[in-house]
């Protein structure tokens, strides 16, 4: 089954929370974890433990893997093996983009069966040019894998360069959001290319009538970003958003069930 598909049953059954996963070194402090790849381990475990199977999408953010090294890498193998195990879809959280030929092999690393690193999706970087991750879009299509390209991020540097026009009058991030939409165009319901567009930018300014694909939503929760602003930026309805929450649930570690708890209360607080 494709991408899309997969992610439109496992919203249906669980909500569109995506849940994060960023073993900050003061989060690891905070569950009294030890600052080595033992504590991460311990955190990883806690968190799959506390998501598998019950959210719809979880967001391993790969860069506090790859602090602790080759040993923190495969913690991130492991969850995102264990994840997928427990029937949770994985959206490995590394914002690779790079020429086409080394794309290929981010590709193969990221979105091909059999690879470590595989997950469901992963995010990437439209900057060097959309065409530029024509090699992630071939993987994505082939594996039944999906991207999630940045389009307007959430922090605030990021509008000077994305907010930018283009010779066309297009904003840079509109011409992202154009061609994730050709690449989505036909697929039911919903394509395999989503965008990243921060709950926090405020009018967006963008027209997403066409995208036909989702978009994930960081910025929710610790970045300050909340359900009002979500409804804000994305309509009443948030069709097709995956509000995406990190240290504002795992803040609540390290008892698994508080966990639990946790993402309980923030999925009730997006169906109000
Ligand atoms: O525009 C973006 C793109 C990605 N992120 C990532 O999402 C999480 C947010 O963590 P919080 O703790 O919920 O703030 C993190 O992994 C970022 O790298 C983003 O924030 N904004």
């Amino acid at each position: 089954m494709r991408f899309g598909e997969r992610l439109g049953a496992a919203v249906a059954e669980h909500g569109p929370l995506c849940v994060g996963i960023d073993p900050h070194p003061g989060l690891l402090a905070s569950w009294g974890l030890t600052q080595d790849v033992a504590g991460l381990e311990r955190f990883a475990r806690t968190c799959v433990e506390a998501f598998g199977g019950r959210v719809a999408v979880v967001k391993p953010q790969s860069a506090f893997f790859e602090a602790h090294g080759s040993r923190g890498v495969a913690v991130l193998e492991r969850v995102i093996s264990d994840l997928r195990g427990s029937g949770t879809l994985v959206l490995v959280d590394a914002k690779r983009g790079d020429i086409g030929s080394t794309m290929a092999a981010y590709a193969a690393a990221y979105l091909t069966e059999g690879s470590p690193l595989a997950g469901d999706a992963v995010t990437v970087s439209p900057y060097l040019g959309f065409g530029s991750l024509a090699p992630a879009l071939d993987a994505a299509a082939a594996n039944g894998r999906g991207i999630f390209a940045l389009a307007l991020t959430s922090n605030p540097e990021g509008a000077s360069v994305q907010r930018a026009t283009g010779p066309d009058g297009r904003s840079v991030a509109q011409s992202v959001v154009d061609a994730a939409a050709r690449a989505n165009a036909g697929l039911d319901p919903l394509g395999d290319v989503g965008l990243v567009i921060g709950a926090t930018v405020g009018d967006h300014g963008l027209d997403l009538s066409d995208l036909h694909g989702y978009v994930l939503a960081p910025g929710f929760g610790a970045q300050g970003a909340t359900v009002a602003d979500l409804r804000a930026v994305f309509g009443p309805e948030l069709r097709g958003v995956l509000p995406a929450s990190s240290r504002d649930v795992l803040r609540h570690g390290p008892e698994a069930a508080s966990l639990r708890s946790a993402v309980d209360a923030v999925r009730r607080s997006l169906e109000m």
